[in-house]
């Protein structure tokens, strides 16, 4: 089943093409990485598959009302804000407002536990969450998500200031949640990261899909230079690829 299917999607923001004719589905028990360089469109596409910005094409999603769209996916931005000081445990309650019950029901106390747990928080669930360090307000915006238990996830960046170990617990998780059969859309600049944890990758350059297909296919010598203008060394350990700019 796909959880995502964007046909022809294009964006024009201040008057430049951003995104043209883009093409793209997730299915279920997919983690998807997509990679570009800034600028390339990742969040633009992110933004417009999720209806948050004008485009032409179709988005599944976009064409769903908020409740439904919100049960079908999780969207988790770039910008980390979170605008009140709330408890973290409040906070990832959030994640629940699109189902019956809105923070308060036994479903929705389990799936805040769970989200919770699985993200190392319970010694937090008291604190304010503007009070967090960064990169521990990126796992609770992330338990957010979590919490709201739709079949695919959209994130944008979400290990970007996290930890070398908060990065590995937050992929292997993504991996988990494929495993179990959600599909998951997870924009990434560590390339290595991309490779190893990520069963497809997309390659966004200038607003087009350069290159989709698996990570060996996609993360080719010729494929990286023309995307980014450099090469890379990449060393095979028994743990994955480690992928060195050069
Ligand atoms: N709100 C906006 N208004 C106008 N143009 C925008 C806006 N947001 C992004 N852009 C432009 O759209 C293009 C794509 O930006 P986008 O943020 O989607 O790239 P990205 O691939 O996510 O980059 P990065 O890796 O730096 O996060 C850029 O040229 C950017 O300047």
């Amino acid at each position: 089943m796909m959880l995502l299917e964007l046909r022809e999607l294009s964006v024009i923001r201040r008057n430049r093409e951003v995104l043209r004719d883009v093409g793209l589905s997730i299915a279920a028990g997919e983690l998807v990485g997509l990679i570009g360089p800034n600028g390339a469109g990742k969040s633009t596409l992110m933004e417009a598959a999720i209806g948050l910005i004008p485009f032409s094409g179709v988005s599944n999603l976009a064409a769903m009302d908020a409740t439904a769209r919100a049960r079908a996916a999780a969207y988790l931005p770039q910008s980390r804000e979170i605008a009140w000081p709330v408890s973290v445990e409040d906070l990832v309650a959030l994640g629940r407002i699109p189902w019956p019950g809105s923070g308060r029901s036994s479903e929705d106390r389990k799936a805040i536990e769970a989200a919770m747990t699985r993200m190392g928080l319970e010694p937090f669930r008291h604190r304010t969450a503007l009070r967090l360090s960064g990169g521990e307000q990126a796992r609770a915006l992330i338990a957010r998500a979590l919490a709201q238990e739709a079949p695919l996830l959209i994130a944008d960046e979400p290990v970007a200031g996290l930890d070398p170990a908060q990065q590995l617990a937050c992929l292997r998780l993504f991996q988990g949640l494929a495993g179990e059969g959600r599909g998951l859309l997870v924009s990434i600049h560590d390339l290595g990261l991309a490779a190893r944890f990520c069963s497809r990758l997309v390659l966004l350059a200038k607003g087009r899909i350069l290159a989709d297909g698996s990570p060996d296919h996609v993360l080719r010598d010729e494929v990286i230079r023309e995307a980014f203008g450099i090469t890379t060394r990449r060393i095979d350990t028994p743990d994955g690829p480690a992928i060195l700019p050069i």
